[in-house]
């Protein structure tokens, strides 16, 4: 599904009046600065035809297998009947009350015990409604595996239904929309975050342990995906994926920054530790010898042994500067490295000046969010304010440079250097921490190791014992947090 066709839907959605903002409630009594009606759609049968198009294309590009359709009573069921009469699709209807005459049935329909029902929904915040459907579906012995939903708020629904067995594809999710409408001018700036805020402020999903009680904290946070399923999401960057299915792969979260000032010995370092790593860093600027012919052997070695390059560049400047550092000058780094990094301190005339360059190369880029020098500046309000950049980019930031996890949405990948297996420090500054540290405590995404690699005995065996550290503590993080 592309995103011209989810942006074109967005804009008809809000035309058709169907996301409103102010203060409304929803069924649970919570009160929303944002609703989504979907209830109108009704009254426009062409974005009908579109909405029950870009749902059946969602269960084909996600090849989902089923014997019939439901769709939860009432804004989804005429959604259901256009699709399953378009493509010839067998459909139950479920009945919110049973009648009191006649066969009696809470599902009307043929079906066969042990069938397979897709669920479709037209918006979802707890995922409350959806499930209720599955367990009427299930009582009359029908499975359900998938569900299929046009909106999702994203405030916990995914999860909650994850962890009963369901799994959800929205078409559109919250903060998606608003980047659109952001964009389209249609809300400013200001409205978008107050959203984004209440959103993540107002998530459902309380996981239950074993006993039935609530999760402790620390556990409730948020349920922990595999990097496998945070590559199939939906608003993932293709980049990310990619790098997510490549740790997945090679069981490594692993990227060495390879801070070596020969062009030989960095390439002697991709080759040998090449099968080790999900991605190797480089600060091409200490190199003292390097050629475009060194830029494009690299990239050799990235494909041969499937792993990404990170260019430590940490572009400051202006949009129009940091557009030429980035395709032009001696490194031509655009055009070999597929992730680069910025500081968000020039505002986001840099991600514009440098997504200019990189999106139609289909790279991406990781803000700077906190820093692991002592006394960095990138800290607090600093750092809230560079989350906010990255949800109002996410087409081309992939995530961030931090020392912890800052935020619970699983598309942002979170990067920590500052790693080697003891904790402690350089005379200049630098503080360490453990893999373990970083990974299962600190809720990061991937190590970024340098020295603790490169000046080892053996910096083969010193790459295996951080990728073991480092996917350890990711395997206990997901054993502990879901799934
Ligand atoms: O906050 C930051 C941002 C970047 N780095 C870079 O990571 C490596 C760390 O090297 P070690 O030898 O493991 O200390 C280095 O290239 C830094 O420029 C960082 O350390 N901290």
């Amino acid at each position: 599904m592309d995103n011209v066709s989810i942006d074109s839907l967005v804009l008809k959605l809000h035309d058709v009046n169907a996301v409103k903002f102010g203060e409304y409630q929803l069924k649970s009594g919570m009160l929303t600065p944002i609703y989504i009606d979907l209830r109108v759609l009704v009254s426009h049968p062409a974005l009908m035809n579109q909405v029950s198009s870009l749902i059946y294309q969602r269960v084909q590009d996600e090849g989902l297998q089923f014997d019939s359709v439901c769709g939860v009573p009432y804004t989804a069921l005429p959604l259901a009947t256009i699709i399953c009469s378009r493509n010839e699709l067998p459909m139950l209807i479920r009945r919110k009350e049973a009648k009191d005459y006649g066969t009696k049935r809470l599902v009307e329909g043929s079906f066969r015990q042990g069938d397979t029902c897709l669920i479709i929904e037209d918006t979802v915040t707890s995922g409350s409604s959806i499930l209720e459907t599955a367990e009427v579906l299930y009582k009359e012995g029908l499975k359900v595996t998938d569900a299929i939903v046009l909106m999702d708020r994203e405030q916990g629904g995914v999860e909650m239904l994850a962890s009963r067995g369901i799994k959800l594809h929205p078409i559109i999710s919250m903060f998606t929309l608003l980047n659109v409408l952001m964009k389209a001018e249609r809300i400013d700036a200001q409205t978008a975050q107050s959203v984004r805020k209440f959103i993540l402020d107002n998530n459902t999903f309380s996981p239950k342990e074993e006993n039935g009680n609530e999760a402790p904290a620390t556990k409730r946070t948020c349920v922990e995906l595999s990097y496998g399923a945070r590559a199939k999401l939906q608003n993932v960057h293709p980049l990310t994926s990619k790098l997510l299915n490549i740790m997945e792969e090679k069981q490594s979260n692993l990227c060495v920054s390879a801070d070596v000032t020969s062009s030989q010995e960095l390439l002697q370092l991709a080759e040998s530790l090449g099968p080790k790593i999900c991605m190797l860093k480089t600060h091409v600027d200490i190199l003292k010898d390097y050629t475009a012919a060194f830029s494009q052997e690299l990239q050799g070695l990235a494909e041969k042994h499937n792993f990404l390059i990170f260019e430590d560049r940490k572009f400051a400047d202006i949009g129009n500067t940091v557009k030429h550092q980035y395709e032009g000058g001696l490194y031509r780094i655009s055009s070999w490295s597929h992730i680069v990094n910025a500081h968000a301190v020039p505002g986001p005339g840099v991600l514009k000046g440098l997504s200019a360059v990189g999106k139609p190369l289909g790279r991406g880029c990781l803000l700077i969010a906190q820093m692991s020098s002592q006394g960095s500046l990138a800290t607090g309000e600093y750092t809230k304010a560079v989350l906010q950049m990255a949800e109002e980019h996410p087409d081309f930031v992939m995530g961030f440079i931090c020392g912890s996890k800052i935020t619970k949405r699983p598309e942002f990948l979170h990067m920590t250097p500052g790693v080697q297996l003891q904790a402690g420090g350089d005379p200049l500054g630098q503080q360490y921490s453990t893999p373990e540290e970083v990974i299962y405590n600190k809720g990061s995404d991937v190590i970024i190791v340098g020295r603790g690699v490169l000046e080892a005995s053996d910096r083969l065996e010193a790459a295996e014992s951080y990728r073991k550290s480092g996917w350890d503590a990711y395997a206990k993080r997901v054993a502990q947090g879901g799934q």
